[in-house]
């Protein structure tokens, strides 16, 4: 099965504390989100799938914010099923293509799908989806690029995410409103697993 097609939302965190990636992954997976997106960003992310991997064989937990090849080596060592990153170059996506786990690179424009699908991708991320142009603009590339299935990311919420989910070209959405910092500062996993549950209802 497609990454696209195993949940409407694709919860992208940012972990600062390892000790929170357990919990949190078990109130999305509660909640009805299996396949999280750990980010890369903080020094804390590769732990983290590490020990989701480790620790919640129900979630399927991949990497975001991958950059580079050796961003793809790590993910993959520390468990990630599946990797995501917010561009393409050359070097990354040679790496992706040789990771052997399911990858969304991301593209904004026609020209940059258009390459990734010569070199063999049909799922992609749509990043930075709204400032890119939003549920219009994903609509219009679907003409051209009927072929092209994309996860849209960046500025989506609970409510904009069913304008995106409408769409025939779009798997899932990709978004942090589930894990607020807030939330996961405080160790409230019960707010969590509730904006999982709501998001997971999305398409039913
Ligand atoms: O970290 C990455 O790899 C990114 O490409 C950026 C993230 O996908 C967005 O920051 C999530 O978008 P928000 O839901 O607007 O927070």
């Amino acid at each position: 099965m497609s990454l696209l097609d195993l949940a409407p939302v694709v919860p992208v965190v940012v972990i600062d504390d390892a000790e929170t990636a357990v919990p949190l992954a078990r109130a999305l997976v509660a909640g009805g989100l299996p396949a999280i997106e750990i980010t890369l960003r903080t020094a804390a992310g590769l732990e983290c799938v590490r020990r989701i991997a480790a620790e919640v064989p129900d979630a399927v937990v991949g990497a975001g914010t991958v950059r580079t090849a050796a961003d793809v080596d790590a993910s993959v060592e520390a468990g990630a099923r599946f990797l995501v990153s917010p561009g393409s170059t050359p070097s990354l996506l040679a790496a992706m293509l040789d990771s052997g786990v399911p990858f969304l690179p991301g593209v904004a424009t026609a020209s940059e799908a258009m390459s990734l699908f010569d070199q063999g991708v049909r799922e992609m991320k749509f990043f930075p989806a709204e400032a890119a142009g939003g549920v219009p603009y994903l609509k219009s590339l679907g003409g051209p690029l009927p072929d092209v299935r994309f996860c849209p990311t960046g500025g989506i919420s609970l409510s904009s995410a069913p304008s995106y989910l409408a769409l025939p070209n779009v798997g899932t959405v990709g978004g942090s409103w589930l894990t607020p910092a807030s939330a996961l500062a405080a160790g409230d996993f019960g707010l969590i697993e509730k904006l999982a549950t709501e998001a997971a209802g999305l398409r039913s």
